[in-house]
C-alpha cells in the first residue's frame, strides 16, 4: 500500500502541485490522469525520489520514503520498478541484457540466476525468443514488453509507469495495459499507471485519480468515470474521446 498525503511542488512562482492525498492498494491498477501540464509526471517523480516535494509524506507500507534513513530509503527503491515513458532501454545492449541490468547493479546473484530470472520475465511478457535482439530491431509495443520485463526482473512490491501507451496504435495499447493489469493481480503488485489514453481510463482504472492544475478534484473508479459531475473532468473526457475519433 502506497498513501500520499499533502504533496505540494512549486517551481519558481508556479505551483505544480498543491497538497495531493491518496492511497494505492496493493493488486490494484491505479490510474492518475489529466491534461498536459497538470503535474501527473511530477507527482510521479515525488513518489519515486526523483524530485523532492517542498510538503507532504509518500508512505511505502507505512514507511515514510522522505525522512526515512538512506538504508531504509535504499531497501524501498529496491522494492519499486518503475516503465518510463519511451521505454529507456539501452540501444546498445540485447533484450536479454537490458532485462537484467537490475539484476546486474543491485544484486550478487550468480550468472547462470541471473539469465534464467531475466528469461523467466521475457517468458512472463511474450517474449521469450527475443533474448538476443537488439532494441533497434523489434517493435514499439516488444520496447514496451522488454521495459515491464525489466521493471519486474527484481519482484517489486509497487510498480510505476509513465504513460505506457504513449506511441502505440489502439490495439497494442490494450494488450500493454492488460499485461501490466494481469502482472498486477497476479504478484499483488500496487500499481500506479499516468495516462491520458482513454482505452485505459475505461478498461484498467480500478482506481482513478484526476488531476487539474496541480489539484485532485476527483477520484472513483471507471465505472463511475463519466458520470462525476465534475465540469473540468467532463471537459477532459470529451477532448479525449474527439482525440480518438480523429484517430479513427
Ligand atoms: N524540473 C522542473 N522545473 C520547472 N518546472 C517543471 C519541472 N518539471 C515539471 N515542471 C513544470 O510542472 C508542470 C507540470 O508538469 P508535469 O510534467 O507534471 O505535467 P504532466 O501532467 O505530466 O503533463 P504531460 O501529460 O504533458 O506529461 C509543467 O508546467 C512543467 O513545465
Amino acid at each position: 500500500m502506497i498513501e500520499i498525503k499533502n504533496i505540494a511542488k512549486t517551481f519558481g512562482d508556479r505551483q505544480v502541485l498543491a497538497g495531493i492525498d491518496g492511497s494505492f492498494k496493493p493488486g490494484d491498477t491505479s490510474l492518475i490522469i489529466g491534461g498536459s501540464g497538470t503535474g501527473k509526471s511530477v507527482l510521479l517523480k515525488c513518489m519515486i525520489g526523483l524530485i523532492k516535494p517542498d510538503s507532504g509524506e509518500v508512505l511505502y507500507d507505512g514507511r515514510d520514503f522522505l525522512t526515512t534513513d538512506l538504508n531504509e530509503q535504499k531497501t524501498i527503491r529496491r522494492e519499486m520498478g518503475v516503465l518510463f515513458q519511451g521505454s529507456a532501454l539501452f540501444d546498445s545492449k540485447t533484450v536479454l541484457e537490458n532485462v537484467r541490468f537490475p539484476l546486474d547493479m543491485l544484486t550478487e546473484q550468480p550468472e547462470s540466476e541471473k539469465i534464467e530470472r531475466a528469461q523467466e520475465c521475457l517468458r512472463r511478457v511474450g517474449l521469450e525468443n527475443a533474448g538476443d535482439r537488439m532494441p533497434s530491431e523489434i517493435s514499439g509495443g516488444m520496447k514496451k514488453r522488454v521495459g515491464i520485463a525489466r521493471a519486474i526482473v527484481l519482484n517489486p512490491k509497487y510498480l510505476f509507469c509513465d504513460e505506457p501507451n504513449s506511441g502505440l496504435d489502439p490495439l497494442t495499447s490494450i494488450k500493454i495495459d492488460q499485461l501490466i493489469s494481469e502482472i498486477t493481480d497476479e504478484y499483488q503488485i500496487t500499481t500506479v499507471v499516468i495516462t491520458h489514453d482513454m482505452n485505459s481510463m475505461l478498461e484498467i482504472g480500478e482506481k482513478i485519480m484526476f488531476l487539474y492544475e496541480g489539484n485532485k478534484l476527483w477520484e472513483g473508479t471507471s465505472a463511475t468515470l463519466t458520470h462525476s459531475g465534475v465540469n473540468e473532468l467532463n471537459e477532459f473526457i470529451n477532448a479525449n474521446k474527439l482525440i480518438r475519433e480523429m484517430e479513427k
